[in-house]
């Protein structure tokens, strides 16, 4: 029995115990968790998550699994562990983890502290711990829903402990005083003794024996049964008082098997002391003789622990490995207990069933996002051929515009402009006035430009003042007439703002969808934290 490794817990921030309840979330439903749901459900862009999710993996909190489906992350025991001792930290409930001093088939205990040092009991349940071992083996033949079952069962293992030991505290019976519980994990008095299986020697057996009676028909008159009531069970202090602990299995007397197990409880006891101090009493409980005066199975019921909750644990714990709805899942299948659905079962159809809806909406919304982006590439396409059409047409034309038609028809004079511009090609000045002049060096070239750009501006400025612009030059050269143009424009635009006006709508719709799903998610796991 070792120490838990909680070193880690300083060096994790705040992200990374948000995804890590994002991946819990998402396991209520999901076998592993997809990426993008724990990016959705935690609210952190994919890149984030992604990294945050790489460090929870390298400390083996979560794991990273490929499933046939998708691929994905699922919470680790120990992932699970540090999400309840992060929640009752920042409760101050606890403040220190220290040594492992109990194993059970289920649970882990471990010796713990509160902020202020004082000593404390932190009972980790480990209710799928078989399932979970072995989940990897079985996982093709289950197909879904184990790894939510080790999580869901192990919770109620803790809520179930919390809440009789809270009700049994305020009875006076000899339990460890609950503190508070978190997830699997439940937080007690630590009970500073032994348990009776070690103890071999005691002052008086028969007094002892006489309690531990006196103790079972006390449970029973208050309307409730131990059912494991062993010298496992209870600890020892030094003043030879008995502590009980643990009971997983404990059951209202109006339990059909109720006698079973009660007479099952006396016998253990009355073989141990046979046994270890041989002792052997004529005298002993009966079932028949017990008077009911309390009704504490009735409260328990009404404290939260539900129907349901104790039904879904007890047929956990009377399959014994703990794979209750898998089993029952099979069992479906192969038509043996067809007409047996227990609600747990109906659970697991819901919850087959939205997951088989998610992953058609997921389809769904790919094939719609593909068309789309289908629609977009086709009108890009189309509108940048239209525009090599229009603008291979104007180039044509502009060629074959005659600038010195064009100058008698407008009045246009070029004398303001330099050869160059005036035979914009400088082929016909260049071979009518110099010819000697082949060598421009490079500054006179240069001086040229800068010349030519002042002159262009100067005509156009003297153009505009006259009222006649560009526009009178290409109205009388393009095919295209200028209402054309501007119809065009015009129809661009609308096309344009409808695109964007469409884009957002749907992004908004996507948003709200993925915001609504999330809250549907979180409310339904208030509880949990
Ligand atoms: N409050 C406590 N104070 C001190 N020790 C405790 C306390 N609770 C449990 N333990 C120790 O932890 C051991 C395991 O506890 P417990 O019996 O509750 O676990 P379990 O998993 O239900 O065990 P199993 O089902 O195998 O009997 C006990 O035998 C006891 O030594």
């Amino acid at each position: 029995m070792g120490r838990m490794n909680v070193s880690m817990m300083r060096y994790l921030e705040g992200d990374h115990f948000r995804v890590l309840i994002a991946v819990e979330m998402g396991m209520k439903n999901h076998e592993v968790v997809p990426l993008a749901l724990v990016s959705s459900i935690a609210g952190i862009h994919r890149g984030g998550v992604l990294r945050t999710l790489n460090d929870l993996c390298k400390h083996q909190l979560v794991a990273f699994e490929r499933s046939k489906k998708f691929d994905g992350y699922r919470l680790t025991i120990r992932g699970y562990d540090y999400l309840a001792l992060r929640a009752l930290c920042s409760r101050e409930v606890v403040g220190s983890v220290g040594n492992q001093i109990g194993i059970g088939k289920e649970s882990d205990v471990y010796v713990g502290g509160d902020p202020d040092l004082n000593d404390l009991c932190l009972k980790f349940h480990r209710l799928g711990r078989t399932s979970f071992r072995k989940i990897k083996e079985k996982r093709d033949y289950h197909k879904k829903r184990k790894s939510a079952s080790w999580l869901y069962l192990s919770r109620l293992a803790a809520a179930k402990e919390f809440a009789f030991l809270k009700a049994l505290q305020e009875r006076g019976f000899p339990v460890p005083k609950a503190v508070d519980v978190c997830r699997h994990l439940v937080v007690m008095q630590l009970v500073v003794g032994q348990t009776l299986c070690n103890v071999n020697h005691v002052e008086d057996p028969a007094a002892l024996y006489d309690r531990l009676m006196a103790l079972i028909v006390k449970l029973a008159r208050h309307g409730v049964i131990h059912g494991d009531f062993n010298e496992f069970n209870l600890i020892m202090l030094e003043d030879e008082r008995i502590v009980m602990i643990d009971f997983p299995q404990m059951v209202s007397i109006d339990h059909p098997n109720a006698e079973f197990y009660f007479d099952r409880d006396v016998t253990c006891v009355r073989t141990f002391f046979k046994r270890r101090f041989d002792y052997e009493s004529e005298d002993w409980p009966k079932f028949d003789e017990i008077e009911r005066k309390g009704n504490m199975d009735v409260l328990l019921e009404a404290s939260g622990f539900t129907k349901k909750m104790a039904l879904d644990l007890n047929k956990a714990y009377d399959d014994g490995n703990f794979l209750a709805h898998c089993e029952q899942e099979l069992r479906n299948e192969s038509g043996e207990k067809e007409g047996e659905e227990s609600d747990s079962d109906s659970e697991e159809e819901d919850l087959k069933a939205i997951h088989e809806e998610e992953e058609e909406e997921k389809d769904h919304e790919e094939v719609k996002a593909q068309v789309q982006a289908v629609k977009q590439q086709k009108i890009v396409l189309s509108q940048s051929t239209r525009f090599n059409d229009w603008l291979s047409d104007a180039t044509n034309l502009l060629e074959n515009v005659d600038l010195k038609a064009l100058k008698t028809e407008e009045g246009y004079d070029d004398s303001d402009l330099p050869e160059k511009i005036t035979h914009p090609h400088g082929v016909v000045a260049a071979s009518d006035s110099s010819e000697n002049e082949d060598e421009e060096d490079e500054e006179e070239e240069e001086e040229d430009h800068v010349a030519v750009e002042e002159q262009v501006a100067k005509v156009v400025k003297k153009k505009r003042q006259a009222g006649v612009g560009a526009r009178s030059v290409a109205s009388s050269a393009a095919t295209f007439t200028a209402e054309e143009i501007k119809r065009k424009l015009a129809l661009d635009r609308k096309r344009n703002k409808e695109k964007i006006r469409l884009k957002v709508k749907g992004k908004q719709s996507a948003v709200s969808r993925n915001r609504k799903d999330n809250k549907n998610v979180i409310s339904e796991y208030a509880g949990w934290i």
